[in-house]
């Protein structure tokens, strides 16, 4: 059986979705998946990157992931999305990525994916829901299979309870959102796995 192929693919500003995301992909090698990690193309100016000491540090972080494209979108069979919240949706960056995506919608080679989202907001009812909602909403038109974690494991029961995606404060995750994470990275695995067949 062909392993699934799995892009987890991420925008951080300040590292915690970044961190998620290196979870996210340890866990669905670890569930047998092929993995690859990528991130999502900056839009900022580098001028106001350049400005802000946390934000260069993590570019520097970043620097050796490769930049999503659209090869990588064709390639996977499902897709991790880790982004944080800006006004209740997801950071324009990714949105940015996203409006590229026309060529493959209209060949239909989203179709039939599954997509699993996560996000990070400095407040726990700053519109974490909504960002993971807005991610789904757009996979949604792809034809794109959405595997949210609901309630099907008891670390969902201790990690603030998101049943739509695991979502945190921003920082680095501590040891219940890594267990959270790798939950959901291995039903994605696994749910992907079982639609190839
Ligand atoms: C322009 C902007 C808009 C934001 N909007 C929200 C928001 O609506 N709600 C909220 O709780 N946090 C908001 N935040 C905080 C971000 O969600 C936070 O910086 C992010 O989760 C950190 O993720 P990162 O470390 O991966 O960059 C906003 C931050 C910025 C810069």
């Amino acid at each position: 059986m062909a392993a699934p192929k799995i892009a987890v693919i991420f925008y951080s500003t300040y590292g915690t979705n970044h961190g998620i995301a290196v979870e996210a992909a340890e866990a669905a090698k670890a569930a047998g998946a092929e993995v690859r990690l990528l991130k999502v193309a900056e839009t900022a100016p580098q001028e106001v990157i350049d400005g802000q000491e946390p934000w260069k540090q993590q570019q520097e972080r970043m620097s050796d992931i490769p930049e999503v494209t659209l090869d990588d979108m064709e390639w996977a069979d499902g897709y991790f999305i880790s982004v944080p919240t800006r006004f209740g949706v997801a950071a324009s960056q990714f949105r940015v990525f996203v409006d590229t995506l026309g060529p493959l919608w209209q060949t239909g080679a989203l179709a039939g994916k599954t997509i699993t989202a996560t996000t990070s907001a400095q407040n726990l009812n700053g519109g974490q829901e909504t960002t993971i909602f807005s991610t789904y909403t757009t996979a949604m038109h792809w034809g794109a299979i959405i595997v949210a974690p609901g309630y099907a494991d008891g670390v969902k029961f201790e990690d603030g309870g998101n049943p739509y995606g695991y979502s945190t404060t921003p920082g680095p995750l501590d040891e219940t959102g890594k267990r959270s994470v790798a939950y959901q990275s291995k039903r994605l695995v696994e749910t992907t796995q079982k639609l190839l067949g």
